[in-house]
This record gives C-alpha cells, structure tokens and sequence, in this order.
C-alpha cells in the first residue's frame, strides 16, 4: 500500500482538496460550490460550546449525505451500550486472557465485543471498552457511530482507515481517533486485534500541562489527520449506523467516501505512541500514573474525567531507594487495562498482549506477588523498560462487564490469587 500524506497539529484548522480548486474560499458555502460539490458542515459540539471546545469541519461532496435509504435495525449479540446493557460487577478485580480472533470471516464492526460499559450516550457520559477482532476489510460497507468518539488502539495487525476526511494508517504502537458521526471503513491486512475506547463523553483532547510548562507528553505537532481523498467507483454501499445503543443499517447508491475537500477542526487523527515524551521520577517515588496521560475527556467535575487515555510506553526507571513498580492501591477512579505488546512491570508474566484488566471503583490492586518480590530486593541501578506497551482507560464512573466479558470464555477463573503470596512478614 502506498504511503498516506497527512496534515500535522493536534486541533488545527486543516484544509485539503483532492482536486485543485474544490474548495471555497473566503466563505463556506457559495451560491454554488466549485465543480457541482455539495457543501455539509459536521458539527462535533454544539454551535454554541466555547470556542477552544468548539469542533466542526465543512464537508464538499457529490451528493449530502441525507441522501440514503431508510435504516432497518442490525442485530449484534456482543456490542453493548452503557451501563443499562451491561451485567452487575463484582468488586473483584477481573482480567480476560487475549480473545481468539475467529476463523470465519470476520469485519471490523462485526468483531466488536463489548467487554465494559458505563453512564449513557444520551448523556453524554460513560464509555464503553471493546475488543476488536477481524480478519477482513470492510468493502463497500461504512460505519457511523452517533453514539460516541472511537479511539482505536490495534494490538496486532495494521489498519488502513478510510474516512469521510481521507485515509489513515494505523499500526501496533499507533493509536487513531475518529469523530462522533463520522463515517469510516476499516480494512485490515491479516488477522487483527486490538482495543476501542468509545467515548460517549466530551471529545478527547491534550491535557493540560501545569507545571511541566509548555512541551512534552504528546506533542501537539505529532497527531496527523488526513488529507481529502475520494473514491470515485461507482456502486452501492451499506451504511452501518450505531445510533441509541442499537445497530441500524441502510443502503445507499453511491460510496459515503465523497468528499473532494474539506476544512475545519473536527477530523480523525492518528498518533505514534512512540512520540511521547515521559517525564517520570528521577529521586525517589513512583509517581501517579497521570504523568502518562495522552488524551483526556473531561467530565463536568475539574479533575474527574470521563475517560483519561494513559500509556505505559518504554521508559527509563532511575528513582533511588524506591519500590519502583506500581503501588498497592485503591481508586474512585476505574481502571482498564490491555497490553499491545511486551510485559507490564506490575504483572510481568500474567497479563498477556491482548489481554486486559478491570481493577474497578476502589478494588485494591498492585503488582503481583511476583513482582512484589523482584522489585522490592532489586539492584537499583538505571534500567530500561524496553519493548512494552501497556495502557489504560482510566473513567470516573464505575465500568461493569458485559455477558461475553463474563461469559465469553476469556475471563480469568481466579486472577485474584495472583496476590495470594504476599505474606505477613511482620516479625511475630
Ligand atoms: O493499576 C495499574 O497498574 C495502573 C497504575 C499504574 C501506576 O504506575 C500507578 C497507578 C496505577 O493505577
Ligand atoms: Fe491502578
């Protein structure tokens, strides 16, 4: 596949034109729009939403996209929405062995499987945790989520994205971003896996940096949205449209990827994990995990977000007469976790790449006796964590599992004895 051009700069007011001139200028929307385009504004926040929230892009396309077919439910046993569609959890901690990618053919929508949810998307709070599983590409068949923002993180396998904006490339190490509402396809290059965040809050940004001053974490300049691109086959496509908790689906004569230029600030994205820049204890302590935030969705509380994106990249460990992996904790906070490859110093052999963990509101949690044992008798000299990259959706508002997460086969029986063999070594 040929290389992609992108656009660089987190938020940017980007332009893009596939054919020379597609684009009005000085105005949005002419009497009539160069070379017979249509012209469609996608509003990502309410007209009105300050403006360094505010999201919109204008759309120039051969035909709107209200020209479809009417929508006829879709049945999908393992996509689940908020907490109303999910099961009780239990307040123990719960971690799932990597998920089988199946045999028979398999799309990127179709391999959704919802393994946590919480809040409503008609309130606009809450998340959902999936687990992608494919092994085909999306044809001429496109998907729109109403219901929430979806961040991508492929574990094994590469994605080619095509969206309403243009093409992405997305690999293991790289993360993707795509707008509430926006169409998009995913085609695959082999058996894939991986993890979504959909996110039913606010739209995920930067998180602002305080003290650290004005670099570092993710660099804005290192998140890419794509250039216009279109495809000009003719034919008809399925529109797959996620909408209330409920697949829907249409037909539609012509491809929803039609879109000859654009402008504006509500745009996929895709992001190299590999360009964060850590910043981590060079003293003493291991410091909260916030340091590692790559994006976050506020909710309406300061501090208390609807989904912080946190990763867990390659980094050095230098702090002195410290217990340098995690601490033992309990967290208001709720706590998912994958790996997309290598270990994670807190749990070194039992969590596997395409696993993943629930340590939910306030269930204790920390590295495993084994790794309690390493760290704690240790030689402290500076050593690279290499080749690792675990992360987590960390939400204020408890997850609870869905039925596949429970009774979908990958759950641990008994993850909890993990900890089992930390002692009372208090001397008697
Ligand atoms: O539980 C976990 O493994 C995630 C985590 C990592 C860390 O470095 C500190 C706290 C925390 O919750
Ligand atoms: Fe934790």
């Amino acid at each position: 596949m040929s290389e992609l051009k992108y656009q660089a700069g987190f938020g940017n007011q980007h332009s893009s034109e596939a054919v020379p001139g597609a684009l009005p200028l000085g105005r949005n929307s002419p009497q009539r729009v160069p070379l017979g385009l249509y012209a469609e504004l996608l509003s990502g926040a309410a007209f009105t939403a300050p403006r360094v929230e505010n999201l919109r892009s204008w759309l120039y396309r051969r035909q709107p996209s209200v020209v479809v077919g009417g929508y006829q439910p879709l049945d999908h046993a393992f996509l689940k929405t908020g907490a109303a569609q999910a099961q009780l959890s239990p307040p123990d901690p719960l971690r799932w062995a990597p998920t089988a990618i199946p045999e028979q053919p398999t799309d990127f929508v179709q391999g959704l499987r919802t393994l946590v949810v919480n809040g409503d998307p008609d309130a606009h709070t809450g998340m959902a945790a999936h687990l992608y599983l494919a092994n085909r590409s999306m044809e001429r068949s496109a998907f729109i989520n109403a219901d929430g923002e979806l961040l991508i993180v492929p574990q094994q396998g590469s994605l080619r994205l095509t969206t309403e904006l243009g093409r992405l490339d997305v690999r293991p190490g790289e993360i993707c971003v795509v707008p509430r509402g926006m169409a998009f396809k995913v085609a695959v290059d082999g058996p894939s896996r991986g993890y979504v965040c959909e996110n039913y809050g606010a739209a995920l940004r930067l998180p602002e940096l305080g003290p650290i001053g004005s670099n570092g974490l993710a660099n804005a300049r290192d998140f890419l949205a794509p250039v216009a691109c279109f495809e000009a086959e003719p034919g008809a496509y399925e529109i797959i449209k996620k909408f209330g908790g409920q697949l829907w689906r249409a037909a539609q004569a012509h491809s929803p990827f039609n879109v000859v230029a654009w402008h504006g600030n509500l745009t996929p994205y895709k992001y190299d994990t590999a360009n964060f820049m850590t910043i981590g204890s060079i003293s003493f302590d291991h410091p909260d995990p916030s340091i590692f935030t790559v994006l976050t969705s506020p909710s309406d509380t300061p501090g208390w977000a609807n989904v912080d994106f946190v990763i867990f990249p390659p980094r050095w460990m230098v702090a002195e007469d410290s217990f340098r992996p995690p601490w033992y904790h309990r967290n208001v906070m709720s706590e998912f976790m994958g790996l997309v490859l290598g270990q994670y110093d807190a749990k070194p052999e039992g969590f596997k790449p395409g696993g993943a963990s629930l340590h939910n509101a306030f269930v204790p949690h920390g590295p495993d006796a084994e790794a309690f044992a390493k760290a704690s008798s240790a030689e402290l000299k500076p050593h690279k964590l290499d080749n690792t990259l675990a992360f987590m959706f960390e939400t204020r508002w408890r997850l609870q599992p869905t039925a596949f997460a429970l009774q979908g086969g990958s759950l641990e029986a008994n993850y909890a004895a993990c900890w089992q063999g930390l002692n009372d070594s208090f001397p008697a």
